[in-house]
């Protein structure tokens, strides 16, 4: 097969696959150093080159670095995740306790990305059906940023145990802007290859064939070819 002009070399895409397996939810292992200007720039230049609704680009990206800010907002996880241990009984409430579920303090920034929902006007072409595109939008800005983080060294964890109104008011948002993620930054001192939760037990990878259905949900696949190759895969990708 020819290759055509613009695709990726074995070692570019070798790197993008890398970046997708290799990127963790980090929350034990900051290091205090600095993430420089320049970098975290790039990181920010990726996501917002995310792909978005109506080439909306609802993000604002609030870089944190305030010891208060953080200390107040390291105090609403502790009481939202207080309420949310309650939801466990017995064994689970007791592993759910043990996990290390942020790193709102021991890494050097953090970063909301926020979803203004009212960037370009009230008719967004591609929002008109379904309106949560642009929070979809905002996500997809999330994951630049994470994946290209990862290449650059740098852990990201994503911090939602955060009442979402007291959020917005420590971070003086106006109504119509959303905070979709709340974003610890930092160098670590080393990527876990797998998720921690996996390890620590919580849950663990499903097989990626029990999720691929054909033509309607919970059908099974009438591609043989697919079903064939789904069955060879390892559940995780990174040993493929
Ligand atoms: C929307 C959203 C929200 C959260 C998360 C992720 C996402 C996508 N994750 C991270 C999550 O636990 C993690 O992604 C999975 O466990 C899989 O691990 P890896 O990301 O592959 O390391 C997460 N982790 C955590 O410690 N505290 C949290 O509040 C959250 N919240």
């Amino acid at each position: 097969m020819t290759i055509p002009d613009g695709c990726f070399t074995e070692s570019e895409r070798h790197g993008l696959y890398r970046a997708i397996y290799e990127r963790r939810d980090v929350r034990s292992q900051f290091l205090p150093d600095p993430v420089p200007a320049d970098v975290l720039v790039r990181l920010l230049q990726a996501a917002h080159h995310a792909p978005s609704v109506g080439f909306m680009q609802p993000w604002d990206f609030i870089v944190i670095e305030s010891r208060e800010v953080r200390a107040s907002i390291l105090a609403l996880f502790e009481q939202a995740n207080q309420t949310a241990a309650e939801r466990f009984d017995g064994e689970r409430k007791g592993l759910y306790r043990s996990l290390k579920l942020q790193g709102i303090v021991e890494s050097p920034l953090n970063l909301c990305i926020t979803c203004d929902r009212s960037r370009g006007g009230p008719h967004v072409l591609g929002r008109n059906s379904i309106v949560e595109t642009d929070l979809f939008s905002t996500c997809l800005a999330v994951q630049n940023l994470w994946l290209a983080a990862r290449a650059e060294g740098i852990g990201v964890g994503w911090v939602s145990i955060l009442e979402q109104a007291q959020l917005s008011k420590v971070l003086n948002l106006p109504d119509h802007v959303y905070p979709v993620a709340y974003l610890c930054l930092g160098y670590v001192s080393e990527f876990l290859d797998q998720p921690e939760l996996e390890a620590k037990g919580w849950r663990s990878r499903l097989p990626l064939s029990e999720l691929v259905h054909g033509n309607h949900w919970g059908e099974a696949l009438i591609n043989e070819p697919l079903e064939t190759a789904l069955n060879e895969q390892p559940i995780s990708g990174k040993n493929a």
